[in-house]
């Protein structure tokens, strides 16, 4: 159906010079499937942008982990979605659960931001996902439906977006979703896709997992039908990122 794999790796807010440079050489020598295999994209914090676009091997990219939601002015504290695109940036992360829960981003905010973000030529990451409550009490499809769907409302094209379903209660708890409960929700979603945006929209768009993914786990999900690769957390900063990376090769002998 050609989602071409996309295994994403955010940093979050950890590192320091050497550590970035560290991590950059073990990516740039590991050894990994093509490019018509898989799509691999980093997202390093803002200030350590620059480096790691320099120092990075020229066939994975990087992303920004958040911009503003308009044109920059003066808003002090804040990242423009135009200074990304003049430094090059190709990609940016919008609407992670830890914005949403710890700033206070709504889901109009968010989709805002990615229609913003668009607009100026960015790449997407969108992030949704549910809390442990919302899914103990059986609301899980309505809250990222209705988080995919204030993102749908402001956008005219999907081409440029990935969107990445992290169920908070999965990220950074070592508690990964089981392969069957991602995939329910990667299904769903592309059936909202399907009857909310285009039959053609749910086909390409890829929709990719996040939430304690490891070395160990990442072949049971990229085998599931509507995983389409990975946003990856805490082993994005570790060696296991390139199996991880590897992973793509299940999905194309599945
Ligand atoms: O939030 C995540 C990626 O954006 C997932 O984080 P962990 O892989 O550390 O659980």
């Amino acid at each position: 159906m050609g989602r071409k794999f996309f295994v994403g790796g955010n940093w979050k807010c950890n590192g320091t010079v050497e550590e970035v440079k560290k991590i950059v050489s073990m990516l740039n020598e590991a050894e990994v499937p093509s490019e018509d295999i898989v799509e691999v994209v980093v997202s390093p914090p803002f200030v350590f942008l620059p480096l790691v676009k320099s120092l990075l091997r020229p066939d994975f990219l990087v992303a920004a982990q958040n911009c503003w939601v308009r044109k920059g002015g003066a808003f002090t504290g804040e990242i423009s979605a135009e200074m990304l695109v003049n430094l090059g940036i190709p990609w940016v992360i919008i609407g992670h659960s830890e914005r949403r829960s710890l700033l206070n981003e709504t889901n109009e905010f968010v989709g805002d931001k990615v229609a913003y973000a668009l607009s100026r030529g960015l790449k997407v990451i969108a992030c949704v996902g549910e809390t442990l409550e919302q899914r103990e009490s059986g609301s899980t499809m309505d809250v990222v439906a209705a988080q995919t769907k204030a993102i749908a409302d402001k956008v005219s094209s999907w081409d440029n977006i990935v969107l990445a379903y992290e169920p908070v209660w999965a990220i950074g708890t070592g508690k990964v979703a089981t392969p069957a409960q991602a995939q329910e929700v990667h299904f769903e979603l592309r059936k909202w896709l399907e009857a909310n945006v285009s039959p053609a929209v749910a086909a390409s768009t890829r929709i990719i997992y996040g939430g304690s993914v490891n070395g160990a786990n990442c072949k049971e999900l990229a085998k599931q039908l509507d995983i389409d690769g990975f946003l990856v957390g805490g082993a994005s900063l570790k060696p296991e990122f390139v199996d991880i990376i590897k992973s793509a090769t299940v999905k194309k002998s599945a």
